[in-house]
């Protein structure tokens, strides 16, 4: 039996969403910007997969919506058209983020402040959360930028969203958030949260790899990260991969409709949660974060004596995909950036196996997960030269 327990790293494109996407490939295969009739025959499909789009994150008609490569570009968009056009070529030189962040807002954010720009990463708490005060306190006359995501792809922890919203609407500062684990989880709507800006990929939500999208609150267009064409209204240069906007158009409409995202919150959890109490019920486990104010379909969980990689590697022998953590960071073998921002000891920083579910999982595919991850904890400890179990570190804490 295959199990893939890592959709928070990429899912399978829904059968529907493939379908959708075929005929843009040899039968509608012209340039959207071509005036002829083979280049005007994708424009309808283009034009119901933004509305798809608009209507997934209840964007208002007269913002925007770029479509990128991914959520990686997005963000890259946001941080540095706020850094040319705020900081540059305006009074502005902060920017407010989180210590929890995805790297592609990381790692930017880094590159920003080689460039002198100031950021402040906010810390989490034991939760691997923040409060929206912690945002309001760092405000400054010269903050140009807050960019929190909307949830963690490890821990899958949910942000103050709204909140944070509405402190930055009072204090004029434009707020970006990285959506890209939440579309598809968990309910998006951006007029009721202020967003300003909202990245997001559609291969984390059974759409096809290499394509995302980001949308731009009407008044707040940025200066491009990619000059050439006139496509997207001069907003992101290069020719538009139909095929995969039309697809993340009919993904985001299948993952977004109220049915989905009830399964979601039912059947995804139930099944999330079968997993995640059964593998508590091993001795010295838990779940970094807690339970609570989490997508439904993600788990983190640090499994003492059992080091990520060695687990993935059991795991993989029978077949099962999962994670320690981002995919991105899966090559290096350094602690957990995000364990590590909840202060966890190193030994632990190195334990955790992160599982994520999609619609596409069964009560079968986890009852035999189940089974193997047992198999391989036993197995694994009896050859740990760490590990003892001894009643007394039972309740492990981080
Ligand atoms: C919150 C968040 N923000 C941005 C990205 C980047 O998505 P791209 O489509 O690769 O550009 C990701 C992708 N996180 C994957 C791969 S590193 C994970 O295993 O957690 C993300 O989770």
């Amino acid at each position: 039996m295959e199990v893939y327990l890592d959709n928070n790293a990429t899912t399978k494109v829904d059968p529907e969403v493939f379908k959708a996407m075929e005929p843009f490939f040899c039968h509608i295969y012209g340039n959207p910007n071509s005036l002829h009739k083979f280049g005007a025959g994708t424009h309808p499909k283009m034009v119901e997969a933004l509305n798809y789009l608009y209507e997934g994150i209840n964007a208002a008609d007269e913002d925007d919506i770029i479509i990128t490569a991914n959520a990686t570009e997005s963000n890259n968009t946001v941080l540095k058209g706020i850094w040319i056009d705020k900081i540059l070529n305006g009074n502005k030189n902060h920017i407010i983020t989180s210590e929890v962040e995805h790297p592609a807002i990381t790692a930017t954010c880094r590159f920003l402040e080689s460039q002198g720009v100031s950021v402040t990463y906010l810390s989490v708490n034991e939760e691997g959360t923040l409060d929206a005060q912690q945002v309001k306190d760092y405000i400054r006359e010269d903050t140009a930028l807050v960019s929190i995501m909307w949830a963690n792809n490890e821990t899958g922890k949910l942000f103050p969203i709204k909140e944070i919203g509405e402190i930055c609407k009072e204090a004029g500062v434009p707020f970006h958030t990285d959506a890209t684990q939440a579309i598809g989880k968990v309910p998006v709507d951006v007029q009721a949260t202020n967003v300003t800006y909202l990245s997001l990929s559609a291969h984390k939500f059974h759409g096809p790899k290499g394509v995302g999208a980001l949308y731009v609150k009407k008044g707040f267009e940025l200066t491009p990260l990619l000059h050439g064409g006139e496509q997207m209204g001069g907003h992101r240069a290069g020719t538009v991969d139909v095929a995969s906007m039309v697809g993340m158009g009919v993904a985001m409409k299948l993952a977004t409709s109220k049915m989905a995202l009830a399964y979601e919150d039912n059947h995804v959890r139930k099944l999330r949660d079968k997993l995640e109490n059964a593998i508590l019920e091993i001795p010295d486990t838990i779940v970094i974060g807690g339970k609570e104010n989490r997508t439904p379909n993600t788990t983190l969980i640090s499994i003492r004596g059992v080091e990520g990689e060695s687990m993935l590697w059991d795991l993989n022998q029978k077949t099962i995909g999962a994670s320690t953590g981002s995919a991105c960071a899966s090559e290096d073998l350094e602690a957990n950036p995000v364990m590590n921002a909840f202060g966890s000891d190193s030994e632990l920083a190195h334990t955790g196996v992160r599982f994520s579910l999609s619609r596409f999982n069964t009560e079968e595919e986890i009852d035999y997960a189940i089974e193997i991850i047992k198999n391989a904890v036993t197995r694994l400890r009896n050859i740990s030269s760490s590990y003892a179990y001894t009643p007394k570190n039972h309740v492990s804490q981080l």
